[in-house]
């Protein structure tokens, strides 16, 4: 196992008022990536004359004219993470807008992920396949081991839609059989990360975590972005032992 340790701080748990400088704040003190939680309602006009709105999640937060002002101010990577029940409607939007990563949920592509993936790869983006708590594992096996694969799975360790949430130990297991399966793989873990959940998701195989609430609500959020980063390599190191 040797993928970089990547710590993405959750801009959910940001103040959205002032996203430009809570942007700067935390790759000031160590961020690499940005993760940016995107959750959009889906309109549906059928069927007709009922108008529904089908959520992926129950929330809503940004979208493309967001990530678009915040590109303005930070070459960073923006680790987008799709909380929609149709992502193929946002590939274009985000690219144009400067995403870096766009992570879709394997519930929601069941029937277009290969179009999905080679639609994000053409706008210049890195394509990566997220799962909730109580999807098996096995469903993003064959998005990883595609002709055109995906270039990262995010295992869910929260039910997706809002910050704040305690860690679902259980989820550990997928990222065990992953990082077994595919020892060069980006893993995400995103939900309820910080300083008394990361190291049962390192030594599971984890190297991209996100966590909002723990950095956000921390009086020094370096010190816990450092703690998370110094976890994750120390699980590395163990493993290769
Ligand atoms: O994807 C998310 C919610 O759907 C958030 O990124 C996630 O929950 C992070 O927040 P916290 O670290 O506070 O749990």
């Amino acid at each position: 196992m040797g993928m970089t340790p990547k710590i993405a701080p959750s801009m959910l748990s940001s103040d959205f008022a002032n996203l430009a400088s809570e942007a700067q704040r935390m790759l000031h003190f160590g961020a690499d990536w940005l993760h940016m939680d995107i959750m959009i309602c889906f309109l549906s006009f059928l069927p007709f004359p009922s108008i529904s709105c089908r959520h992926f999640v129950p929330n809503l937060t940004i979208g493309a004219p967001v990530i678009e002002s915040l590109r303005k101010h930070t070459k960073a990577y923006l680790d987008c993470h799709l909380m929609v029940t149709n992502p193929l409607d946002y590939v274009e939007p985000l690219a144009k807008a400067g995403a870096s990563g766009f992570t879709f949920h394997v519930e929601t592509s069941k029937d277009n992920w290969k179009e999905l993936i080679q639609r994000i790869k053409s706008h210049g983006m890195i394509p990566g396949v997220a799962l909730k708590p109580g999807t098996p594992v096995g469903e993003v096996y064959p998005l990883v081991e595609a002709e055109n694969p995906v270039e990262m799975v995010l295992v869910m360790t929260v039910e997706p839609g809002f910050g704040g949430q305690k860690f679902m130990a259980e989820t550990m297991d997928k990222v065990r059989i992953l990082r077994k399966k595919y020892p060069s793989l980006d893993i995400e873990v995103d939900g309820g990360l910080g300083p008394s959940t990361i190291d049962v998701a390192a030594s599971a195989g984890a190297n991209c975590i996100v966590a909002g609430s723990s950095v956000f609500g921390a009086p020094e959020p370096a010190q816990v972005i450092s703690l998370l980063r110094s976890s994750v390599e120390k699980a590395q190191q163990t493993s290769i032992q």
